[in-house]
């Protein structure tokens, strides 16, 4: 398999990143294009990859991964080489599979999928859906990429959205939590560095206790209040802040942003 990478930026640097250090590809095969001098650069330094000036090089690749913003993927795909039989497989947020299979080459196997930056280190939390021709050899291939940096689960292209609402934007979503967690202990007296360590190892520790128990998180939650005790008062102020609507309504505005994205 030859790798064209279109669109070196975050998250194409961090996908492939991920996935030569975890082995599942090698960096020979990695081939990207960014006509963003600084992006190519970066890439390849991180990854060990090669770059190419011009996408026309791309043309012996079999499998291009998609990695440009949304509204710069129908100048990249109409730049593939025509009639060329290939795998495309997409990041970008909102576009559709009938879109993706519009704007690529004829013969294009689509697949589109929804990865996150914790694929950098190798916490990624990844869903994708197969286009109408895509083979299970192909779904093999994106499960294998995906699969190397995190979880990758297979979904209805219908809940894409969803998942881009909670998995892709997520992390900026958790990146607040701990960086207010971290504001709280300095507020409380602690020193900056040490307010961080403890604020996302609590999230990290939380996170798992949720993945390996199996226990509802409501359940754990209620294992730390004690009654009459500290945790139900900071629960309580959580509660009056309106804490969870919060995170829910985060995650409903990512979604209806992704589903805009996808109408242009
Ligand atoms: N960041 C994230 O957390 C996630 C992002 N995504 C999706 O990944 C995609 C990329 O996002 P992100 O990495 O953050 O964005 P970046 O802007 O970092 O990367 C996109 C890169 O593509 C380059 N580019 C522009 N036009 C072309 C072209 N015609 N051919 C090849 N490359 C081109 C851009 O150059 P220039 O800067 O000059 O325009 C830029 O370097 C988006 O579609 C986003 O929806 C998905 C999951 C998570
Ligand atoms: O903000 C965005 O549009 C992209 C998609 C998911 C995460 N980042």
């Amino acid at each position: 398999m030859e790798i064209g990478v279109i669109g070196c930026g975050k998250m194409g640097t961090a996908l492939i990143t991920g996935a030569i250090r975890s082995g599942a590809i090698e960096a020979s095969k990695v081939h990207g294009y960014d006509p963003y001098p600084a992006a190519a650069d970066s890439f390849r330094e991180a990854t060990g990859a090669s770059t190419v000036a011009e996408l026309d090089s791309l043309a012996n690749c079999d499998t291009y991964l998609l990695c440009t913003k949304p509204q710069q993927a129908a100048e990249a795909l109409g730049a593939l080489p025509a009639n060329q039989s290939s795998l495309v497989i997409s990041i970008a947020a909102g576009l559709s599979i009938d879109w993706l299979q519009k704007h690529s080459p004829s013969d294009s196997r689509i697949i589109r999928c929804m990865p996150n930056t914790p694929a950098l280190v190798g916490e990624g939390a990844a869903a994708f859906a197969l286009g109408q021709s895509a083979t299970t050899a192909d779904a093999e291939t994106a499960k294998t990429l995906l699969g190397s940096v995190g979880i990758a689960l297979e979904v209805p292209e219908i809940q894409l959205d969803a998942v881009t609402g909670l998995s892709g934007s997520g992390p900026a979503f958790v990146f607040m939590i701990i960086e207010a967690l971290a504001d709280g202990g300095v507020r409380a007296g602690l020193p900056r560095a040490q307010a961080l360590e403890l604020a996302a190892q609590t999230v990290r520790g939380a996170a798992t206790m949720v993945s390996e128990t199996g226990m509802h998180p409501g359940a754990l939650k209620d294992q730390v209040a004690s009654p009459g005790g500290t945790t139900i008062a900071g629960i309580s102020a959580l509660e009056a802040a309106g804490l969870r609507s919060a995170l829910i309504e985060a995650v409903a505005a990512a979604t209806r942003r992704s589903i805009e994205l996808g109408h242009g």
